[in-house]
């Protein structure tokens, strides 16, 4: 098989290139780093400890960071390159999960990968990597990133869909970008897989990596709650009509959008709207309710060519992915005295605080990111209908 990594669009011979890569210990960026050596870059591995004893990880039954180093330093054996494993559990923990248990205690769902991403791996590794003398750090992210020509690179979709992780990284900073190289951007699993293989690694065939990486069996309320002891309350789940139809045990348990697991008996059909954490407070409604046509966002981090500040007042054609799992949607990008709002071309239904709002220039599988932000609660009197309360609360 050809290898994918053509050049890395570095102005340097292979052999003059100093790259880092990052080697979780997995199948991806295993082959990153043998394809690099391969190609006759001086590679050096970095391997991060995540959250191995991290003691509320710990406690909540993380077992697998262990066997990862293991794996990557076989790896990096096998291939003949330096191998560092670093212990960055401190700055995981601070960085990635108290703000995952932080933002879920506010009724928010968040994406810890987006922190992890633009935190430990792309501001503390990559400034490593520079000390390191590196020209650039590898990973094994499925996402194109392309010189663009104006002495910058952009951010693209992967060539693979299913796989395309560029949602996860709209938080990269314009700087990062132009030091990062994804070399798996442009091919499969499957191929990356064969790679695998034909390069002789041992790890060609382990399986992929959980969703969350510290949260065993997607079991997050657990790990939150061993983290944050009484931190989560019980409360209502209060329709929209002001009926309250039941009792929860904290709105961490819950997402908008949600229609299974809220242990109600109704006529009709209901879903979460909203997450209330003051009041602790899990509001309900019909289908109907959950629709959504503008989002605010926070956090925003811009990589366009044109400024935001320039950003015409009629606003600006673009597509967003509110959800990781969802494809781009047709929206407008604007601009008022509020910051920027995105209004979508038709109705989105679970349009979660605390999800990312990733904004591309169209909704085409090779879209480039032009940047994001952080899904922020819309106000209460936008959900139609209003609700009964609404006025108790502002
Ligand atoms: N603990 C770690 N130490 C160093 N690099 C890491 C670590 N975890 C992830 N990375 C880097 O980030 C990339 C994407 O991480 P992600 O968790 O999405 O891994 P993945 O898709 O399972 O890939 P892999 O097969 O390489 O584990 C990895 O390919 C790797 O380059």
């Amino acid at each position: 098989m050809t290898t994918p990594l053509n050049s890395l669009d570095i102005a340097k011979p292979p052999a003059a290139t100093r790259v880092v890569a990052a080697m979780s210990g997995g199948v991806d960026s295993s082959v990153v780093a043998a394809l690099l050596k391969r190609e006759g870059y001086d590679v050096i591995g970095v391997t991060l400890q995540l959250y191995d004893h991290g003691a509320a990880v710990h406690r909540a039954g993380a077992c697998c960071a262990g066997q990862d180093i293991h794996d990557a330093r076989r790896v990096a054996e096998a291939i003949g390159i330096p191998h560092y494993v670093l212990d960055y559990e401190s700055r995981f923990r601070d960085a990635v999960i108290e703000r995952f248990a932080e933002s879920y205690l506010a009724g928010e769902t968040p994406i810890p990968c987006v922190e992890c991403n633009r935190t430990v791996k792309f501001r503390d590794l990559l400034g490593l990597a520079r000390e390191l003398g590196a020209d650039a750090l590898a990973t094994g992210h499925y996402v194109v990133s392309r010189d663009l020509g104006t002495g910058h690179r952009g951010l693209f979709r992967a060539a693979d869909a299913a796989r395309d992780q560029s949602y996860f990284l709209y938080a990269t900073t314009q700087e990062q970008l132009d030091l990062l190289r994804f070399p798996l951007g442009s091919i499969d699993k499957a191929q990356t897989r064969a790679l695998a293989a034909e390069l002789g690694l041992g790890i060609a065939d382990k399986p992929d990596s959980q969703d969350i990486c510290f949260v065993p069996n997607g079991r997050y309320a657990d790990v939150i709650e061993k983290l944050k002891p009484g931190a989560s309350r019980p409360g209502e789940i209060v329709h929209l009509d002001g009926r309250v139809l039941g009792r929860h045990d904290g709105v961490l348990r819950y997402t908008v959008g949600q229609r299974k697991g809220l242990g109600l008996s109704a006529a009709e059909p209901l879903y979460v709207l909203r997450l209330d954490a003051d009041l602790a407070r899990v509001i309900v409604g019909p289908r109907e309710a959950l629709g959504v046509r503008e989002i605010r966002l926070r956090d925003v981090n811009w990589l366009g060519d044109l400024s935001l500040d320039a950003l015409p007042v009629e606003g600006l054609d673009v597509a967003v992915r509110v959800r990781s799992t969802r494809a781009p949607r047709e929206a407008r990008l604007m601009r008022d005295e509020d910051g920027l709002k995105i209004e979508l071309a038709s109705d989105e239904e679970g349009v979660s605080p605390g999800q990312a709002c990733v904004i591309y220039t169209d909704a085409g599988p090779d879209a480039r990111v032009l940047g994001g932000g952080t899904i922020l609660r819309p106000p209460l009197a936008m959900l139609t209908p209003a609700p009964a309360f609404a006025h108790a609360q502002p």
